[in-house]
């Protein structure tokens, strides 16, 4: 049985995610915490979550849980993922981070500290569909190489903080790859005289709104025709799946970092 402690455990994420270990075979929650300030801290977590009382108090730091442990599933705040990664740093649990938001210096010191201490899934989307949706973007660019604007537009809650979503990054590092770019093609939004599209640049666009949960499209645009591949997460369940799915995976795999596709054998 895989012990597993949620981070963020009063969160949107958090609380799909302990009602998903509740479901799964083979995983039991041990430990949750919130950062200390938060109203969640002290209560028992089933009743912070809306499930019957689990006989586990959501506590208010990593430190107080770690020990009971083997793996730690994180999708808080960016600075608090990297906070976690680095305690953890120090007793090599496996770590499932689900963040997004980190700027390249923050990703950079998380992978680096997996590398050294702990095994590691890091992913900005633990949906199947849109671990599938990367192979279809990535075939997609490979076939149409030539004469195809390529646009990605992500749609998300009013209450996300970070934009673009991880997703549309990692959508457009997919594309990026296959075109032997940098991110320096990446153009986040257009206003004003800006003249003509350049071919080689990739446009992220972001709308927020309501409770959308996650849409991204990428839209191959020719002359006379054009491809638009969508995914659309209608419940946060799909995230919570992979990211246990990811958790029961990770307890006993080499220190390193992982991605879905290692979880998913899409590799
Ligand atoms: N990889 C994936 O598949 C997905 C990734 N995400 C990402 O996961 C993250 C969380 O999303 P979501 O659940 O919607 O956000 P929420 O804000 O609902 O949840 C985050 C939780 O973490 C808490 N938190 C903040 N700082 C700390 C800390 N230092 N220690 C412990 N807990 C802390 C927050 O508390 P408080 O609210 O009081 O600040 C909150 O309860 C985002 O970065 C989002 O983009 C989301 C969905 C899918
Ligand atoms: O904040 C969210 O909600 C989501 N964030 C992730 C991202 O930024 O890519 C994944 C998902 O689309 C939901």
């Amino acid at each position: 049985m895989v012990k597993a402690i949620v981070a963020g455990a009063a969160g949107r994420m958090g609380g799909r995610i302990i009602h998903n270990i509740v479901q799964t075979e083979g995983i039991e929650l041990v430990g949750a915490f919130e950062h200390p300030q938060s109203p969640a801290v002290g209560k028992d977590v089933g009743e912070v979550v809306g499930l019957p009382k689990m006989g586990i108090v959501v506590e208010d730091s990593l430190e107080k849980v770690i020990e009971a442990g083997e793996v730690i599933i994180d999708f808080t705040f960016h600075e608090a993922s990297l906070n976690h990664a680095r305690i953890n740093s120090k007793y090599g649990k496996a770590m499932v981070i689900g963040t997004t938001g980190f700027s390249k210096e923050e990703l950079e010191e998380i992978h680096r500290l997996a590398q050294e201490s702990f095994p590691l899934v890091q992913a900005y989307n633990m949906s199947t569909g849109i671990n599938l949706l990367y192979k279809l973007v990535e075939l997609t660019a490979q076939v149409l190489s030539e004469g195809f604007d390529i646009e990605i537009v992500e749609a998300h809650h009013r209450l996300k903080k970070d934009a673009p979503s991880g997703t549309a990054i990692a959508l457009a590092n997919v594309i990026a790859k296959v075109k032997g770019w940098d991110d320096s093609r990446f153009r986040f939004c257009r206003q004003g005289l800006i003249g003509e599209r350049p071919e080689e640049e990739i446009g992220i666009q972001t709308i927020r709104g309501g409770d959308i949960v996650g849409e991204h499209t990428v839209f191959f645009a020719g002359i006379g025709e054009r491809i638009e591949l969508t995914h659309r997460a209608s419940s946060r369940d799909t995230f919570a799946r992979g990211a246990v799915r990811a958790a029961k995976w990770v307890v006993g795999q080499p220190k390193g970092v992982y991605d879905m596709h290692d979880v998913l054998g899409l590799k």
